[in-house]
């Protein structure tokens, strides 16, 4: 019988980017090394998320972020991490993050990559140890290179990402991710510090039966995502909801499922943010065979007018987008 225990570990992300850079004759490494500086950044946060308790790092930092929201210890130290390890990268020319208003000149104006990122997701669970994440987006630069960065640079649509992921601090840390070739996620063995492929090939199935929501906002939902709820619950779906978007939406992107943050009266275009958060798992999703909207457009069409714009989010298996969003 097979030992099932004592399975042979797997390629580390390291030799899985390598090999897949050697697949393209024209690569020139750069894109591979911000990846890498992704991945090494991820490992620093897992650190310091694997010991928050017991640092003084759990808990708000006393400051709020350009959306107005309470910024945690976290937030700040992984959104300094993540700024560092791609500055000392070399490959970006400009950084733009959920926890800073404007753009950040890295004072690299060689670098050809643009990176949009929400540093720390699910921030409200931090203090109470649930999961939390990364996400990320790449985008290759359009003004010359050698130049100041543009707003054009930093306000292109989802469909022109060349990379985008997530780390995931959960049960295991992982980090999943694509450049446009399907999706693969890698899980971290700290004693070892490396990232092994552990979910090779990910494919949301076309349909599922977990709904995630948050429901205390029921009374304020537009008329069709109540007519969607009460479908569910008469399906006898299963409702889940974390409150960080990335472990919903990974929970969701391997089993089947919906995740769902409406307009509501409150936040009438949502609350979720289209350039840290929405392209970046829109993208993953895709790939993985799944389907993203705003209720209206595909997330990746919708050309951003500011930094820091909010839009509904539908996203995961692609039969049941297309139930939640059919008028
Ligand atoms: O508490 P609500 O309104 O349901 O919002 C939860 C959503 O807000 C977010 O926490 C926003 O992310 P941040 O923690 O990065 O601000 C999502 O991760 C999550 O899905
Ligand atoms: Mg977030
Ligand atoms: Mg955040």
């Amino acid at each position: 019988m097979q030992n099932r225990i004592a399975t042979p570990v797997g390629i580390t992300l390291d030799r899985f980017i390598k090999k897949k850079q050697n697949d393209f004759a024209f690569a020139t490494g750069e894109l591979s090394q911000l990846l890498r500086d992704i991945a090494l950044a991820g490992k620093i946060i897992h650190r310091e998320v694997n010991r928050a308790g017991l640092l003084s790092i759990s808990g708000a930092y006393g400051t709020e972020n350009v959306q107005g929201e309470e910024q945690q210890k976290l937030d700040v130290i992984a959104n300094i991490r993540f700024i560092r390890a791609l500055k000392n990268g070399g490959e970006v020319c400009a950084i733009v993050s959920e926890e800073d208003e404007e753009i950040l000149d890295v004072q690299n104006p060689n670098g050809r990559y643009i990176v949009a990122m929400d540093p720390l997701d699910g921030s409200s669970n931090i203090d109470v140890n649930v999961s939390i994440g990364t996400i990320f987006s790449i985008f290759r630069r359009v003004s010359p290179v050698g130049g100041p960065v543009s707003q054009e640079d930093v306000l292109q649509k989802g469909s022109e990402q060349v990379a985008a992921g997530y780390l995931l601090y959960g049960s295991s840390t992982m980090m999943v991710y694509t450049t446009g070739r399907g999706v693969n996620g890698f899980t971290y063995d700290p004693s070892l510090g490396e990232f092994f492929l552990s979910h090779a090939n990910i494919r949301i199935p076309k349909d599922g039966n977990i709904y995630s929501i948050n429901e205390g906002s029921y009374e304020s939902f537009e008329p069709h995502v109540i007519k969607y709820i009460k479908f569910c619950k008469k399906q006898n779906y299963t409702a889940r909801y974390i409150g960080s978007l990335v472990a919903d939406f990974h929970r969701n992107l391997l089993k089947g499922g919906i995740y769902i943050y409406p307009a509501n009266k409150k936040s009438v275009n949502g609350k979720l943010r289209l350039n840290y958060e929405c392209n970046a798992l829109a993208f993953i999703c895709e790939q993985a065979g799944g389907k993203a909207t705003d209720g209206k457009q595909r997330i990746l069409d919708i050309q951003p007018k500011s930094l820091h714009q909010r839009v509904p989010f539908y996203v995961g298996s692609t039969n049941m987008v297309d139930a939640a969003t059919a008028d």
